[in-house]
Protein backbone atom coordinates (compact mmCIF):
# COMPACT_ATOMS: atom_id res chain seq x y z
CA UNK A 1 0.00 0.00 0.00
CA UNK A 2 1.71 3.44 -0.83
CA UNK A 3 0.69 6.16 1.94
CA UNK A 4 1.32 9.45 1.24
CA UNK A 5 1.49 12.17 3.84
CA UNK A 6 -0.34 15.50 3.02
CA UNK A 7 1.41 17.51 5.77
CA UNK A 8 -0.29 21.00 7.02
CA UNK A 9 0.67 21.16 10.85
CA UNK A 10 -2.79 19.92 13.09
CA UNK A 11 -4.72 19.28 9.51
CA UNK A 12 -2.20 16.87 8.27
CA UNK A 13 -3.80 13.07 7.05
CA UNK A 14 -2.85 10.47 5.14
CA UNK A 15 -3.70 9.74 1.22
CA UNK A 16 -3.66 5.75 1.14
CA UNK A 17 -3.18 4.26 -2.49
CA UNK A 18 -4.24 0.20 -3.04
CA UNK A 19 -5.65 -2.57 -4.96
CA UNK A 20 -8.69 -3.87 -2.97
CA UNK A 21 -8.76 -1.28 -0.26
CA UNK A 22 -12.62 -0.47 -0.19
CA UNK A 23 -12.41 -3.73 1.21
CA UNK A 24 -10.78 -2.99 4.41
CA UNK A 25 -11.95 0.28 4.87
CA UNK A 26 -13.06 -0.16 8.39
CA UNK A 27 -10.17 -1.19 8.91
CA UNK A 28 -7.77 1.34 8.09
CA UNK A 29 -10.22 4.08 8.48
CA UNK A 30 -10.79 2.23 12.38
CA UNK A 31 -9.93 5.60 14.07
CA UNK A 32 -12.49 7.58 11.88
CA UNK A 33 -15.40 5.87 12.88
CA UNK A 34 -16.87 6.33 16.74
CA UNK A 35 -20.39 5.62 16.24
CA UNK A 36 -22.59 2.32 15.30
CA UNK A 37 -24.15 4.29 12.16
CA UNK A 38 -21.57 5.87 9.23
CA UNK A 39 -23.42 8.69 7.34
CA UNK A 40 -21.84 8.28 3.68
CA UNK A 41 -22.73 10.54 0.50
CA UNK A 42 -22.48 9.08 -2.55
CA UNK A 43 -23.42 9.85 -6.44
CA UNK A 44 -26.42 6.89 -7.80
CA UNK A 45 -23.10 5.55 -9.84
CA UNK A 46 -21.01 5.31 -7.08
CA UNK A 47 -23.40 3.60 -4.29
CA UNK A 48 -24.68 0.97 -7.52
CA UNK A 49 -21.12 -0.02 -7.99
CA UNK A 50 -19.41 0.34 -4.80
CA UNK A 51 -22.09 0.28 -2.29
CA UNK A 52 -22.38 -3.16 -1.03
CA UNK A 53 -18.33 -3.16 -1.04
CA UNK A 54 -18.42 -0.54 1.35
CA UNK A 55 -21.41 -1.78 3.33
CA UNK A 56 -19.74 -5.14 3.75
CA UNK A 57 -16.19 -3.37 4.58
CA UNK A 58 -17.95 -1.40 7.63
CA UNK A 59 -20.35 -4.41 8.88
CA UNK A 60 -16.78 -6.66 9.50
CA UNK A 61 -16.15 -3.68 12.14
CA UNK A 62 -19.83 -3.75 13.33
CA UNK A 63 -20.68 -0.50 11.59
CA UNK A 64 -23.83 -0.06 9.15
CA UNK A 65 -24.29 2.68 6.40
CA UNK A 66 -26.81 5.37 6.31
CA UNK A 67 -27.10 6.74 2.60
CA UNK A 68 -27.77 10.00 1.18
CA UNK A 69 -27.46 9.54 -2.69
CA UNK A 70 -26.49 12.91 -5.22
CA UNK A 71 -27.38 12.97 -8.55
CA UNK A 72 -24.31 12.09 -11.12
CA UNK A 73 -23.39 15.38 -12.70
CA UNK A 74 -21.73 19.24 -12.22
CA UNK A 75 -25.60 19.86 -11.15
CA UNK A 76 -25.43 18.66 -8.15
CA UNK A 77 -23.07 21.40 -6.84
CA UNK A 78 -25.58 24.22 -6.26
CA UNK A 79 -27.16 26.22 -3.45
CA UNK A 80 -30.25 23.12 -3.27
CA UNK A 81 -27.79 20.53 -3.47
CA UNK A 82 -25.90 22.11 -0.34
CA UNK A 83 -29.65 22.77 0.98
CA UNK A 84 -30.38 18.79 1.19
CA UNK A 85 -27.53 17.75 2.32
CA UNK A 86 -26.72 20.01 4.85
CA UNK A 87 -30.25 19.09 5.75
CA UNK A 88 -30.06 15.25 5.84
CA UNK A 89 -26.47 15.63 7.93
CA UNK A 90 -28.53 17.60 10.65
CA UNK A 91 -31.47 14.74 10.47
CA UNK A 92 -28.97 12.20 11.04
CA UNK A 93 -27.31 14.32 14.16
CA UNK A 94 -23.93 14.81 12.38
CA UNK A 95 -21.71 15.77 15.50
CA UNK A 96 -18.26 18.13 14.84
CA UNK A 97 -15.98 15.15 15.55
CA UNK A 98 -17.93 12.65 13.33
CA UNK A 99 -16.78 11.74 10.04
CA UNK A 100 -18.97 12.25 6.83
CA UNK A 101 -17.85 9.68 4.33
CA UNK A 102 -18.07 10.69 0.53
CA UNK A 103 -17.74 8.18 -2.08
CA UNK A 104 -17.67 9.23 -5.43
CA UNK A 105 -16.17 11.46 -8.03
CA UNK A 106 -14.87 15.10 -7.70
CA UNK A 107 -18.99 16.38 -7.43
CA UNK A 108 -19.93 14.39 -4.30
CA UNK A 109 -16.31 15.18 -2.61
CA UNK A 110 -16.56 19.34 -3.56
CA UNK A 111 -20.21 19.06 -2.05
CA UNK A 112 -19.30 16.48 0.84
CA UNK A 113 -16.34 18.74 1.95
CA UNK A 114 -18.32 21.83 1.40
CA UNK A 115 -21.14 20.88 3.49
CA UNK A 116 -18.72 19.62 6.06
CA UNK A 117 -16.87 22.97 6.22
CA UNK A 118 -20.14 24.43 7.14
CA UNK A 119 -21.85 22.09 9.44
CA UNK A 120 -21.87 23.15 13.02
CA UNK A 121 -18.95 24.99 12.07
CA UNK A 122 -16.88 22.66 10.96
CA UNK A 123 -17.15 18.45 11.44
CA UNK A 124 -15.10 15.91 9.84
CA UNK A 125 -14.63 14.21 6.63
CA UNK A 126 -13.22 11.09 4.76
CA UNK A 127 -12.66 10.86 0.54
CA UNK A 128 -13.33 7.86 -1.13
CA UNK A 129 -12.97 9.15 -4.37
CA UNK A 130 -14.02 6.56 -7.49
CA UNK A 131 -13.11 8.55 -10.46
CA UNK A 132 -9.57 8.75 -11.48
CA UNK A 133 -9.68 12.53 -11.71
CA UNK A 134 -11.17 12.50 -8.13
CA UNK A 135 -8.54 10.33 -6.84
CA UNK A 136 -6.03 12.07 -8.54
CA UNK A 137 -7.04 15.37 -7.49
CA UNK A 138 -10.35 16.72 -6.53
CA UNK A 139 -10.11 14.62 -3.05
CA UNK A 140 -6.88 15.80 -2.18
CA UNK A 141 -6.24 19.12 -0.64
CA UNK A 142 -9.18 20.52 0.52
CA UNK A 143 -10.79 22.85 -1.77
CA UNK A 144 -14.29 22.01 -1.29
CA UNK A 145 -17.09 24.33 -3.26
CA UNK A 146 -20.61 24.51 -4.98
CA UNK A 147 -20.74 26.33 -8.53
CA UNK A 148 -23.34 29.41 -9.09
CA UNK A 149 -24.72 30.63 -12.04
CA UNK A 150 -22.19 33.43 -12.41
CA UNK A 151 -19.26 30.32 -12.64
CA UNK A 152 -17.41 27.06 -11.31
CA UNK A 153 -16.42 26.57 -7.71
CA UNK A 154 -17.40 30.06 -6.78
CA UNK A 155 -18.95 29.43 -3.32
CA UNK A 156 -16.65 27.20 -1.43
CA UNK A 157 -14.44 26.57 1.83
CA UNK A 158 -10.89 25.58 2.43
CA UNK A 159 -11.28 22.19 4.37
CA UNK A 160 -9.27 19.21 4.51
CA UNK A 161 -10.41 15.66 4.74
CA UNK A 162 -9.51 13.49 7.80
CA UNK A 163 -8.25 10.70 5.42
CA UNK A 164 -8.35 9.56 1.50
CA UNK A 165 -8.56 6.00 0.39
CA UNK A 166 -7.63 5.22 -3.11
CA UNK A 167 -8.96 1.75 -4.21
CA UNK A 168 -7.71 2.20 -8.23
CA UNK A 169 -10.11 -1.53 -8.65
CA UNK A 170 -13.18 0.95 -8.61
CA UNK A 171 -11.82 2.55 -11.42
CA UNK A 172 -12.91 -0.87 -13.23
CA UNK A 173 -16.61 0.32 -13.61
CA UNK A 174 -15.13 3.46 -14.51
CA UNK A 175 -16.53 4.92 -18.36
CA UNK A 176 -13.79 4.89 -20.77
CA UNK A 177 -14.70 9.02 -21.50
CA UNK A 178 -14.24 9.28 -17.62
CA UNK A 179 -10.97 8.08 -17.33
CA UNK A 180 -9.60 9.65 -20.42
CA UNK A 181 -11.02 12.70 -18.54
CA UNK A 182 -9.14 11.74 -15.01
CA UNK A 183 -6.13 11.13 -17.16
CA UNK A 184 -5.74 14.94 -18.09
CA UNK A 185 -5.17 15.64 -14.73
CA UNK A 186 -2.37 12.90 -14.42
CA UNK A 187 -0.51 14.47 -17.46
CA UNK A 188 -0.94 17.85 -15.73
CA UNK A 189 1.36 16.94 -13.24
CA UNK A 190 4.28 16.32 -15.75
CA UNK A 191 3.42 19.21 -17.42
CA UNK A 192 3.44 21.66 -15.00
CA UNK A 193 6.48 20.32 -13.45
CA UNK A 194 7.87 16.53 -13.69
CA UNK A 195 9.15 16.25 -17.37
CA UNK A 196 10.60 12.73 -16.30
CA UNK A 197 6.45 11.80 -15.31
CA UNK A 198 5.24 13.46 -18.37
CA UNK A 199 8.14 10.98 -20.21
CA UNK A 200 6.70 8.24 -18.27
CA UNK A 201 3.21 9.03 -19.27
CA UNK A 202 4.40 9.22 -22.82
CA UNK A 203 5.62 5.80 -22.78
CA UNK A 204 2.69 4.20 -20.60
CA UNK A 205 -0.09 6.50 -21.07
CA UNK A 206 -2.22 4.23 -22.65
CA UNK A 207 -1.83 1.11 -20.05
CA UNK A 208 -2.96 3.89 -17.16
CA UNK A 209 -5.84 4.82 -19.11
CA UNK A 210 -6.60 0.82 -20.11
CA UNK A 211 -6.21 0.76 -16.26
CA UNK A 212 -3.31 -1.76 -15.79
CA UNK A 213 -2.81 -2.29 -12.26
CA UNK A 214 1.01 -1.16 -11.98
CA UNK A 215 0.71 1.79 -14.03
CA UNK A 216 -2.53 2.77 -12.26
CA UNK A 217 -0.80 2.75 -9.39
CA UNK A 218 2.16 4.49 -9.96
CA UNK A 219 0.66 7.21 -12.24
CA UNK A 220 -2.03 8.08 -9.07
CA UNK A 221 0.62 7.67 -6.21
CA UNK A 222 3.14 10.22 -7.88
CA UNK A 223 0.16 12.41 -9.23
CA UNK A 224 -0.97 12.48 -5.28
CA UNK A 225 2.94 12.99 -4.23
CA UNK A 226 3.01 15.93 -6.25
CA UNK A 227 -0.37 17.08 -5.35
CA UNK A 228 0.70 17.04 -1.16
CA UNK A 229 4.11 18.49 -1.94
CA UNK A 230 1.99 21.65 -3.73
CA UNK A 231 -0.44 21.94 -1.06
CA UNK A 232 1.69 21.29 2.31
CA UNK A 233 3.37 24.29 0.73
CA UNK A 234 0.54 26.74 -0.06
CA UNK A 235 -2.78 25.60 1.62
CA UNK A 236 -5.00 28.21 0.86
CA UNK A 237 -3.15 29.23 -2.72
CA UNK A 238 -1.39 32.67 -1.71
CA UNK A 239 1.83 32.11 -2.03
CA UNK A 240 1.65 31.36 -5.79
CA UNK A 241 2.62 27.68 -5.54
CA UNK A 242 -0.86 26.26 -5.33
CA UNK A 243 -2.06 28.18 -8.46
CA UNK A 244 0.14 26.10 -10.70
CA UNK A 245 -2.65 22.95 -10.32
CA UNK A 246 -4.96 24.98 -11.69
CA UNK A 247 -2.95 25.33 -14.92
CA UNK A 248 -5.35 24.76 -17.83
CA UNK A 249 -8.21 25.62 -15.69
CA UNK A 250 -8.47 29.58 -16.69
CA UNK A 251 -8.94 27.97 -20.44
CA UNK A 252 -10.92 25.09 -19.01
CA UNK A 253 -13.78 26.89 -17.00
CA UNK A 254 -14.27 29.04 -19.51
CA UNK A 255 -15.20 26.19 -22.15
CA UNK A 256 -16.69 24.50 -19.68
CA UNK A 257 -18.99 27.62 -18.94
CA UNK A 258 -19.55 28.40 -22.86
CA UNK A 259 -20.88 24.75 -22.67
CA UNK A 260 -23.08 25.01 -20.08
CA UNK A 261 -20.99 22.92 -17.70
CA UNK A 262 -23.12 20.05 -19.29
CA UNK A 263 -21.51 16.45 -20.71
CA UNK A 264 -20.76 18.55 -23.80
CA UNK A 265 -17.41 18.83 -22.36
CA UNK A 266 -16.09 16.88 -18.74
CA UNK A 267 -14.52 19.02 -16.65
CA UNK A 268 -11.12 16.80 -17.17
CA UNK A 269 -11.42 17.47 -21.30
CA UNK A 270 -11.73 21.26 -20.62
CA UNK A 271 -8.68 20.86 -18.85
CA UNK A 272 -7.19 19.19 -21.34
CA UNK A 273 -8.48 21.27 -24.13
CA UNK A 274 -6.71 23.84 -21.66
CA UNK A 275 -3.64 22.96 -21.18
CA UNK A 276 -3.06 22.29 -24.57
CA UNK A 277 -4.10 26.23 -25.22
CA UNK A 278 -1.88 27.06 -22.52
CA UNK A 279 1.17 25.64 -24.35
CA UNK A 280 0.09 27.00 -27.62
CA UNK A 281 0.23 30.66 -25.85
CA UNK A 282 3.29 29.85 -24.51
CA UNK A 283 4.37 29.44 -27.90
CA UNK A 284 2.86 32.75 -29.17
CA UNK A 285 4.89 34.71 -26.48
CA UNK A 286 8.09 32.82 -27.51
CA UNK A 287 7.96 30.90 -23.92
CA UNK A 288 8.61 27.48 -25.01
CA UNK A 289 9.09 26.07 -28.95
CA UNK A 290 6.18 25.29 -31.39
CA UNK A 291 7.52 22.09 -31.68
CA UNK A 292 7.17 21.70 -27.04
CA UNK A 293 3.67 23.08 -27.85
CA UNK A 294 2.88 20.20 -30.40
CA UNK A 295 4.46 17.83 -27.96
CA UNK A 296 1.44 19.03 -25.41
CA UNK A 297 -0.93 18.58 -27.68
CA UNK A 298 -0.04 14.88 -29.37
CA UNK A 299 0.41 13.43 -25.68
CA UNK A 300 -3.16 14.71 -25.25
CA UNK A 301 -4.38 13.73 -28.59
CA UNK A 302 -2.76 10.08 -27.96
CA UNK A 303 -5.08 9.64 -24.66
CA UNK A 304 -8.23 10.27 -27.33
CA UNK A 305 -8.69 13.52 -25.22
CA UNK A 306 -9.63 16.59 -27.24
CA UNK A 307 -6.67 18.87 -28.44
CA UNK A 308 -8.88 21.50 -30.31
CA UNK A 309 -11.50 23.71 -29.91
CA UNK A 310 -13.13 23.65 -32.75
CA UNK A 311 -13.86 19.85 -32.06
CA UNK A 312 -16.74 21.35 -30.11
CA UNK A 313 -18.73 23.13 -32.30
CA UNK A 314 -18.70 26.68 -30.24
CA UNK A 315 -20.46 29.53 -31.84
CA UNK A 316 -18.60 32.54 -30.23
CA UNK A 317 -15.45 34.70 -30.39
CA UNK A 318 -12.91 35.22 -28.45
CA UNK A 319 -13.55 37.84 -26.17
CA UNK A 320 -16.68 35.87 -24.80
CA UNK A 321 -14.75 32.86 -23.50
CA UNK A 322 -12.48 35.88 -22.16
CA UNK A 323 -15.43 37.26 -20.47
CA UNK A 324 -16.10 33.93 -18.37
CA UNK A 325 -12.38 34.22 -17.49
CA UNK A 326 -12.93 37.35 -15.35
CA UNK A 327 -14.96 35.37 -12.95
CA UNK A 328 -11.60 33.11 -12.11
CA UNK A 329 -10.93 33.05 -8.41
CA UNK A 330 -7.47 33.88 -8.88
CA UNK A 331 -8.23 37.65 -10.62
CA UNK A 332 -6.43 40.16 -8.75
CA UNK A 333 -7.11 43.76 -8.65
CA UNK A 334 -8.37 43.86 -12.15
CA UNK A 335 -5.26 41.52 -13.41
CA UNK A 336 -5.65 37.49 -14.04
CA UNK A 337 -2.24 35.45 -13.25
CA UNK A 338 -2.19 33.38 -16.34
CA UNK A 339 -0.55 29.73 -15.75
CA UNK A 340 1.97 29.59 -18.50
CA UNK A 341 5.00 27.09 -19.85
CA UNK A 342 8.50 27.94 -19.66
CA UNK A 343 9.37 23.79 -20.54
CA UNK A 344 7.47 20.96 -20.19
CA UNK A 345 7.92 20.50 -16.91
CA UNK A 346 8.31 24.14 -15.99
CA UNK A 347 5.00 25.81 -15.45
CA UNK A 348 4.69 29.85 -13.70
CA UNK A 349 2.32 31.97 -12.70
CA UNK A 350 2.36 35.09 -15.37
CA UNK A 351 1.02 38.25 -14.06
CA UNK A 352 1.74 39.89 -17.47
CA UNK A 353 -1.06 39.07 -19.78
CA UNK A 354 -3.56 41.15 -21.46
CA UNK A 355 -7.19 39.29 -21.52
CA UNK A 356 -7.88 40.91 -24.92
CA UNK A 357 -4.45 39.33 -26.49
CA UNK A 358 -5.98 36.30 -25.32
CA UNK A 359 -9.18 37.15 -26.72
CA UNK A 360 -7.78 37.35 -29.94
CA UNK A 361 -5.48 34.09 -29.45
CA UNK A 362 -8.76 32.29 -28.97
CA UNK A 363 -10.30 33.76 -32.09
CA UNK A 364 -7.48 31.59 -33.90
CA UNK A 365 -8.11 28.66 -32.17
CA UNK A 366 -11.87 29.10 -33.28
CA UNK A 367 -11.23 29.32 -36.56
O1 LIG B 1 -6.35 21.86 -5.90
C1 LIG B 1 -6.10 22.86 -6.56
O2 LIG B 1 -5.60 23.87 -6.07
C2 LIG B 1 -6.43 22.92 -8.00
O3 LIG B 1 -6.42 23.96 -8.60
C3 LIG B 1 -6.72 21.64 -8.66
C4 LIG B 1 -7.65 21.75 -9.82
O4 LIG B 1 -7.28 20.72 -10.71
C5 LIG B 1 -9.09 21.51 -9.40
O5 LIG B 1 -9.91 21.31 -10.50
C6 LIG B 1 -9.69 22.60 -8.60
O6 LIG B 1 -10.90 22.18 -8.05
C7 LIG B 1 -9.97 23.85 -9.37
O7 LIG B 1 -9.76 24.84 -8.47
P1 LIG B 1 -10.43 26.24 -8.64
O8 LIG B 1 -9.76 27.03 -7.56
O9 LIG B 1 -10.11 26.75 -10.00
O10 LIG B 1 -11.88 26.09 -8.42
Amino acid sequence: MAVIPVQLAGRSYEVLVDHGLLDDAANVGAAFLRKETVPIVADTNAKAHHGKRLEAALATAGHKATWFEVASGEASKSWQGLQELTDWLLAQGVERGDQVFALGGGVVGDLTGFACAILKRGCGFVQIPTTLLAQVDSSVGGKTAINTNAGKNLIGAFHQPALVLIDPATLDTLPDREMRAGYAEVIKYGILADREFFDWLAENGKKVVARDPGALVHAISTSVAAKARIVAEDERETSGARALLNLGHTFGHALEAETGFSDRLLHGEGVALGMVLAARYSARRGLISVEDAALVASAIEASGLPSEISQLGLYCDGSKLADHMLHDKKMDAGTLPFILLRGIGAAYLAKDVALDDVASFLDEQLQ
